[in-house]
């Protein structure tokens, strides 16, 4: 199934270049020390490239035109989406670049685990099985399903800067063995037809143009009677695109988390039917009755304090929190220890804070639409 949109040409040498000109060396001492090291003029470039699709569409209303762009480009707008973004989530958030449900006193860590255990689980990946990660962020996922599945993992990511970490992470772990990590647009893979066994993503083909287009990708690298299991981003059947109100929060997520068209429930589901899957399993997550909701870390919200690491947790997002976070950010930039950018790139991450646990609260969006689907034994 090919996507409508004309997509980029790749260009792995200038991607490289850039990770390199932008991020130097990767370093284990994690986020402080890579925060601060980056190149100033490369940082500006990602954060002029990133925001042109933005700046002047915050309300969510834009010209067809500038819409059709901004998917033509996903690639490249995720692709320093991620330049910006990466050591912000890795230390505001840790090395699973998703959300998870939480069970009343369950540590963050294990709730982040479990909900990749889930997936797993509803997959069935078995030892042995060679499973493919798409959009596998710095590894966190896949160094989990390695652990608890036994099976071997290629992880698929567009960044330079990530792949480059997950490699430095699988290595550290002992994991060299079973992950590997490759550079590429999962618009257009390159992997053998039919060599997977299994293929999961979490929370990573929303950046796609087309989810039609990423998933047909998919169906094509799985095996014959292979599985493939996502936790997709998706609004909700409650969200009314005629309402400037659901808009709006729409597109703060959008804006915030390097997304360059987020779509309803419904066309992921025709998407996966279309390339020709067999749906065995669709739940959204979101809609469990959980006493605490899957936003709570975003919500700055002191009501959902159950432990002491839960203070700072919420409270770097409370509007003392923000705030604090925002000015020291800007001094930082001002006086050349942050990088150029660094301000926007963590206010527009607050944005999208908002715009999630709006979408949460209203059921108008959910981040953990689970469905596990099947390539026909015979296609
Ligand atoms: C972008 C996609 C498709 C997935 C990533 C989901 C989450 C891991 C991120 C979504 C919003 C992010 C924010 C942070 C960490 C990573 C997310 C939760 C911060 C908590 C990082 C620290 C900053 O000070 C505040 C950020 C708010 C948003």
């Amino acid at each position: 199934m090919v996507a409508a949109t004309k997509l980029e040409q790749e260009n792995h040498q200038r991607d490289a270049d850039f990770s390199k000109a932008m991020h130097g060396q990767v370093n284990e001492t994690g986020y402080f020390a890579g925060f601060m090291g980056k190149d100033k003029a490369a940082s500006a470039e990602a954060a002029k490239e990133y925001f042109k699709h933005w700046d002047g569409f915050e309300d969510g209303n834009e010209t067809e035109e500038e819409k059709q762009k901004r998917l033509a480009e996903y690639a490249t707008l995720t692709r320093h989406y991620y330049n910006l973004a990466t050591d912000l989530y890795e230390n505001g958030w840790g090395q699973s670049f998703h959300f998870c449900r939480f069970y009343p006193g369950e540590a963050f860590n294990q709730a982040i685990a479990r909900h990749e255990h889930f997936l797993a689980l509803k997959m069935g990946i078995k030892p042995g099985m060679h499973v493919l990660d798409v959009g596998c962020g710095v590894g966190g996922p896949a160094r989990e399903i390695a652990r608890f599945s036994d099976c071997k993992i290629t992880g698929l990511n567009n960044n330079d800067y990530q792949i480059a970490r997950a490699t430095m992470y699988a290595h550290k772990a002992g994991l060299s063995n079973q992950l590997r990590f490759a550079k590429g647009d999962f618009m257009q893979m390159s992997f053998e037809e039919n060599s997977f066994d299994a293929v999961y993503a979490i929370e990573a083909t929303v950046h796609a143009p087309s989810l039609a287009g990423v998933y047909g990708q998919i169906f094509k690298v799985l095996k014959p009677g292979g599985v493939f299991g996502v936790y997709e981003w998706l609004m909700t059947e409650n969200y009314d695109d005629s309402d400037a109100d659901h808009r709006r929060i729409r597109r703060g997520i959008e804006l915030g988390d390097g997304i360059a068209q987020m779509v309803r429930i419904e066309e992921c589901i025709k998407a996966l039917k279309t390339v020709g899957f067999e749906i065995e399993y669709q739940e959204d997550l979101a809609d469990r009755p959980d006493p605490i909701p899957w936003y709570y870390p975003l919500a700055g919200n002191m009501k959902y304090c159950a432990s002491l690491s839960d203070i700072f947790t919420i409270g770097r997002m409370t509007w003392v929190g923000r705030t604090l976070a925002h000015y020291l950010v800007g001094a930082l930039e001002t006086v050349g220890v942050a990088p150029q950018g660094a301000r926007k790139a963590a206010d527009s991450l607050a944005t999208a804070a908002d715009a999630l646990v709006e979408g949460g609260e209203k059921k108008l969006f959910t981040p953990m639409y689970l469905a596990v689907a099947r390539k026909p034994a015979n296609p």
